[in-house]
């Protein structure tokens, strides 16, 4: 099965994303597992065949959605913690995917001042049970909250990197469905690239790099980067005060955290847009950055560096970049 190329494996959406040779598996746990993406994304990671055991946190419901997830009849054992048993369910996992917090009901921005402190005191936690793990950070806004993930993790004297990871794969599924939308193909045909951060003009979708994308112009073109950019605006809308994007993105959870447990378990090729530690515009003071990045077995292999841009796409990533720096260093701030 690994001799089909992961990155085509990742560049086919599809329910079917799962892809384990049951070797290495390995311990999850999901810390906010009560709650909109926390609860699907659940049952997501329990249907994964690379996941050997589930440990669900929340501060509300976490042991009841272990409960219902642990009927599953998949191999992998499932075990809920309350409020008070955070230490108890980092314990010797491997992967830590936080999706705790609120969503928004205006910009991603406002949730700094909530979810800023659950995400530090969260990350302190695993940095002090569980300090080798790899974090897939899904809390908003993503582009602070990684900073503030690896600032406390670096207070800790335990940051690595290569274990940090802020969750955009939300951002490449909708570029996916909305290409393939525009150009009438498979979203498996349409897969892009997106580049920057997850936040409105800090998305950066690379169309030009698809062959169906690159023939996109015009008002077209511009219609759908801004549908790309705002997705999560659509969702808000309709959700109309419930929240933002939940199944779709327990969905891209899902899939990143496919990706990377295949990387750990040394399948080579597997590339995927995140927003890591990254040296690609350090230059600049942004030293967080998404963009195409090998996952290895020890978590980052490699960063891709960006290709060939359109002009279109220098002056999105020109767009992108002091309102990325902008938002790392709000992220930096609250942990200084
Ligand atoms: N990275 C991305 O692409 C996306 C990120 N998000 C973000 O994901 C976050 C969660 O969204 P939803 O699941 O819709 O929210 P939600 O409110 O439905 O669930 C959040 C859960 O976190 C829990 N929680 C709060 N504080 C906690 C703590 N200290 N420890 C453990 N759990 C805690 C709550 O009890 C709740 O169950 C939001 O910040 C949202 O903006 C949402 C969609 C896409
Ligand atoms: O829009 C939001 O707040 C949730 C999110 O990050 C997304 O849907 O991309």
């Amino acid at each position: 099965m690994f001799a089909r190329s992961a990155a085509r494996i990742l560049a086919a959406p599809s329910t079917r994303f799962f892809s384990a040779s049951a070797v290495n598996q390995t311990k999850v746990a999901v810390l906010g597992a009560g709650g909109g993406i926390g609860q699907p994304l659940s049952l997501l990671l329990k249907n994964d065949p690379l996941v050997t055991s589930l440990s669900l946190y929340d501060i509300r419901g976490a042991p009841g959605v272990a409960a219902d997830v642990s009927h599953v009849d998949t191999g992998s054992e499932v075990k809920g913690y309350a409020a008070d048993q955070l230490d108890q369910a980092l314990e010797g996992v491997k992967v830590v995917v936080i999706p705790a917090g609120v969503p928004r009901k205006m910009t991603r921005d406002d949730l700094f001042n909530t979810n800023a402190s659950i995400v530090r005191d969260l990350a302190a936690a695993v940095g002090r049970v569980s300090p080798d793990a790899h974090i897939l950070v899904i809390s908003n806004p993503v582009n602070s909250t990684v900073p503030i993930v690896a600032g406390t993790l670096e207070k800790a004297g335990v940051f690595n990197p290569r274990h940090l990871f802020g969750v955009t794969t939300l951002d490449v599924v909708r570029a996916a469905r909305f290409l393939g939308e525009v150009a009438g193909v498979s979203p498996s045909e349409a897969r892009v690239t997106v580049v920057g951060g997850h936040s409105g003009p800090t998305i950066v979708p690379l169309l030009s790099q698809n062959q169906h994308g690159k023939s996109v112009t015009g008002e077209v073109y511009n219609k759908l980067v801004h549908r790309i950019q705002y997705g999560g605006d659509e969702v808000v809308k309709a959700k109309d005060g419930a929240g933002s994007a939940t199944l779709s993105m327990a969905y891209a959870g899902a899939k990143f955290a496919n990706a990377l447990l295949r990387g750990l378990n040394g399948e080579k090729g597997v590339v995927t847009p995140t927003f890591v530690k990254s040296p690609l515009f350090a230059d600049q003071g942004i030293d967080f950055f998404a963009s195409n990045v090998e996952l290895g077995p020890d978590g980052v292999e490699k960063i891709h560096p960006l290709g060939e841009l359109s002009a279109e796409e220098q002056k999105l990533l020109e767009a992108c970049l002091p309102e990325l720096k902008k938002n790392i260093e709000k992220g930096k701030a609250f942990v200084a």
